[in-house]
């Protein structure tokens, strides 16, 4: 197993539960989409949107506040994070472009049930019984077999862009990660990342990291108290930044200890960034994997681009901790933690908890 597509292809999803419903269609909350007793888990709704902590990586204090704030909220918004805004603009115009196709075009790009890449509903959907107001678009590596099928003779500025905008995120979450790694107390020599220098593998071909950008779309919903956008989870890797595509709805809710579901607005030019499970355990334990969901709106849809960053699959994810603290993980691949999460979702990460 060498890629996260490989990790992927060993737990595929049945086929009906790929294909997303044509939202433009229907006029009411189908049976297959109405969650049950959500309107009670509705419970911060009116109340007034949390700030989530702005931390600008240009101050000279961004190591000792980000690892903070990863303490404390395990989500933080980003400034100075040097994706320029022309650039954003771009990834914005041809997210809608492909979202804003009729159902029958972008059904062109399906993903194959045990495929990483392509469109279809979210990959968490087999482990709820109800169908989320969602639809995604999965790039891993390069989205050009996908797009080309889409646009024959139109792929080429999408790949382009998608591709450069994967190349930035790169950069940015690997500057996040050794900000993060330090503060955890990390050797120094250790975290140029490479990755963090572990020789598990002598192949050359063997990928840097494991990444994947995530296109989401949540259309206007009739009924948004009985639908919901994306159900709570949290994400696998090691970081997670979400750009919410500017001038559409908010719908970001995170789920703090003792308040409930709390509301999040992105302020204007700042990204969104959130601790994944593999965080979770290399810091073990010490910076929360914060449980996140979507909610819709009845007038306004929602697009989001989220960018997954992990180590390469064969790399072994192990606790650090520089006080020799007792280890609360057992060591676990990153392709095995893939696929225990294929299989259990939230279960995964109590299966490689020991204390
Ligand atoms: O749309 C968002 O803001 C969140 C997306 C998300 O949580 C995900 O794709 O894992
Ligand atoms: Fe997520």
């Amino acid at each position: 197993m060498s890629s996260l597509s490989d990790a992927y292809r060993n737990a595929p999803l049945l086929s009906h539960h790929i294909i997303p419903l044509d939202f433009e269609s229907v006029k009411h909350v189908p049976e297959s989409h109405s969650w049950q007793n959500f309107d009670s888990s509705l419970s911060t709704r009116d109340q007034p949107p949390e700030s989530l902590p702005i931390i600008d990586l240009a101050d000279p204090n961004a190591l000792n506040l980000v690892g903070q704030v990863c303490e404390a909220w395990g989500m933080f918004q980003v400034t100075n994070h040097g994706i320029s805004s022309v650039l954003l603009t771009d990834v914005e115009y041809e997210t809608k472009r492909f979202f804003s196709l009729p159902s029958k075009e972008k059904m062109k790009a399906l993903r194959s049930p045990g495929g990483a890449s392509g469109y279809g509903v979210a990959r968490i959907t087999p482990f709820f019984n109800k169908f989320m107001w969602h639809e995604g678009f999965t790039i891993v590596e390069s989205p050009v077999h996908h797009a080309r099928e889409v646009w024959p003779h139109g792929y080429q500025r999408f790949c382009e862009v998608m591709e450069e905008y994967q190349k930035k995120m790169k950069e940015l979450t690997e500057r996040l990660l050794v900000l993060i790694l330090k503060f955890l107390g990390l050797p120094g020599v250790l975290l140029d990342l490479e990755w963090l220098r572990h020789p598990t593998s002598h192949d050359p071909c063997r990928p840097d990291s494991c990444t994947a950008l995530q296109l989401n779309y949540y259309p206007s919903c009739p009924d948004p108290t009985r639908a919901m956008g994306l159900a709570p989870h949290t994400d696998s890797l090691l970081l997670t930044v979400i750009h919410q595509v500017r001038g559409t709805h908010g719908g970001l809710e995170i789920l703090k200890d003792g308040v409930g579901w709390v509301r999040i607005v992105p302020m204007e030019g700042a990204l969104v960034v959130n601790v994944g499970d593999m965080l979770h355990i290399m810091s073990n334990g010490m910076f929360p994997s914060v449980l996140h969901r979507v909610v819709v709106d009845k007038t306004s849809h929602r697009m989001s681009l989220a960018y997954f960053y992990g180590p390469p699959v064969d790399h072994r994810l192990s606790p650090f901790t520089a006080s020799g603290a007792p280890v609360r993980f057992r060591p676990v691949t990153v392709g095995k933690y893939i696929e225990m999460k294929a299989k259990s979702l939230e279960d995964a990460l109590s299966q490689v908890r020991v204390r």
